[in-house]
């Protein structure tokens, strides 16, 4: 019996393309067999279907997932119906720490929570204090480190040294201290290492039944036990860092995040307990702020040199942007940085970098639990209860929207020509089409700080040095919730010549 049910299901699913479902199991072997290449394993399948199909796995299990890259599905479920989508319980549980706190949260709670962070993110001390931070660390760390790195002709991780940047500027700006990982003798990054397998155990997470990994939890096994270690030492830090700055600076400047947080002469229950002291809830929305703006800065960055590096063409036509700034400069020691003022607005910059994130969105894949029965666009029944997988990597594959070259790096697909022949403006995508800073209400708070901050860093990069991959062909995203690479990014500079 169990053999003829085998080959009923195997014929079923004869597009190759596709998961093959086997009885008792499920879609897990097809899932395991491609685990180093899902996000592209996910895109071939959402082709070959038309873009939705049923992920099963074992009966007994929860995992039945309707997987879907139809833009018409995303606005449906991002926007139009937003209402009916939430995060979901199991998703909090899927993020163990972060469970709760924005990302996860749904209804008033994360309502509530959204409109702080707004705030927050908002008041032009922040902003200030966040451009000021991004050039001090860029001009005084990694500027003098490339150029130390170029004179050796030494071979270094890009992916990391740029995480190093972006640690640092986190945690002065969130924290208002500075841990200096961006230093020659590249300390160990005890914080980064956890805040990387948080992500990647996510992941994993979202694909195994749930009793499964609960299980690993409980016996403290595997990858659980390594997630445990990692969710003890970002709470030893962040608790640690509230502290120091409580103990340090009572008055508070307001320059960083957590001011805002402990300076409130009627603070939030929630946030801080009778005594003043930071409760459970502060200390992981704090993590949260740490994810927030660690991973994704680091990885569109990384993302964004490798495209550049493998496209000298976009590389040039950056350069070319920038020279009109160069050029109002009284002439230094030759280097040039770059202000996030100065670059966010460039056309070009926000091109590459939109394209980059296109191919390469921080977040692969969003998932969307359903409140009550409903009908999507692509005609798909969901019934409450049920999970909706969205797979952004996919969309950006998508050959009816973005053409035969959606697989291309061409920044020009954002430019269109101004009328009076004056140049470019950038092409206007809908959020639900371009989906890496997510679409509708629940859309990334910090798209404008990033924009500046990506910008400027890399503006500073590709005017004062060439960069060479070492071979481009490694490089490969990494199964993780955060699309980081992963073997890194591994690449030689040289000074550019100031005639260049
Ligand atoms: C290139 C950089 C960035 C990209 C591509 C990006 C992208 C995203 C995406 C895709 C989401 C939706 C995540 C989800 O719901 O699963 C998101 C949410 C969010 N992002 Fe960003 N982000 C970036 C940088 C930042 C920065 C620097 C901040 C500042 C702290 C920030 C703050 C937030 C917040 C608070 C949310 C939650 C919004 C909500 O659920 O209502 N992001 N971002």
């Amino acid at each position: 019996l169990l053999f003829l049910v085998f080959v009923i299901k195997c014929r079923r699913s004869s597009n190759p393309l596709l998961p093959t479902e086997l009885p008792i199991i499920g879609m897990l072997p097809s899932l395991i067999a491609n685990w180093n290449n899902l996000h592209d394993y996910a895109a071939a399948g959402l082709s070959a279907s038309g873009h939705n199909f049923e992920l099963r796995g074992p009966p007994a299990t929860s995992v039945r997932y309707l997987v879907t890259c139809s833009p018409a599905n995303v606005r449906h479920v991002f926007t139009t119906n937003f209402t009916n989508y939430v995060k979901g319980e199991e998703l909090a549980a899927v993020l163990g720490l972060l469970g709760g706190t924005i990302v996860t949260a749904d209804g008033e709670s994360w309502r509530l929570q959204r409109d702080t962070i707004h705030r927050v993110l908002t008041r032009p001390r922040l902003l200030a204090s966040l451009s000021r931070c991004c050039r001090d660390k860029v001009a005084g760390g990694l500027v003098p480190l490339l150029s130390h790195l170029a004179d050796g002709r030494t071979t270094f991780d890009m992916e990391d040294l740029l995480g190093r940047l972006v640690l640092d500027i986190t945690v002065i700006v969130v924290f208002g201290w500075d841990p200096f990982c961006l230093a020659a003798s590249m300390p160990p990054m005890h914080v980064a290492a956890a805040l990387d397998t948080l992500m990647e155990v996510a992941m994993r997470r979202h694909i195994l039944p749930v009793s499964c990994w609960r299980t690993m939890r409980w016996l403290n096994i595997g990858q659980e036990r390594k997630l445990a270690k990692a969710e003890a030492v970002l709470y030893r830090f962040v608790a640690e860092s509230i502290q120091k700055k409580m103990a340090s600076d009572s008055t508070g400047t307001g320059d960083d995040i957590i001011s805002y947080y402990i300076n409130d002469p009627n603070p939030d229950p929630e946030f801080l307990n009778r005594d003043r002291e930071p409760t459970d809830f502060l200390i992981r929305t704090f993590i949260n702020f740490m994810v927030a703006m660690r991973d994704p800065m680091g990885s569109a960055l990384s993302w964004l040199v490798y495209n550049l590096a493998t496209h000298p063409h976009a590389m040039l036509a950056i350069r070319e942007e920038l020279a009109p700034i160069v050029a109002t400069r009284k002439s230094g020691d030759g280097v040039v940085v770059f202000d996030p003022d100065e670059t966010k607005d460039l056309v070009y910059q926000r091109a590459a970098m939109f394209e980059s994130l296109r191919l390469y969105p921080i977040a692969p894949m969003e998932r969307k639990e359903v409140v009550a029965d409903d009908l999507l666009p692509s005609g798909h029944k969901v019934q409450a209860g049920s999970t909706i997988l969205i797979s952004t990597y996919s969309m950006a594959r998508l050959e009816q929207v973005w053409g035969d070259d959606c697989r291309e790096y061409r920044p020009e697909r954002w430019l269109s020509s101004n009328q009076d022949g004056s140049g470019h403006t950038l092409r206007h995508v809908p959020s639900h089409v371009f989906v890496a800073f997510n679409t509708g209400p629940r859309a990334c708070l910090g798209k404008n700080i990033s924009v500046a901050l990506v910008t400027s860093i890399v503006a500073t990069v590709v005017w004062n040095f060439d960069v060479e991959l070492l071979d481009s062909n490694t490089v490969k995203p990494k199964l993780s919730v955060i699309l980081q690479m992963k073997n890194g990014l591994m690449a030689k500079v040289k000074r550019r010549p100031e005639d260049d």
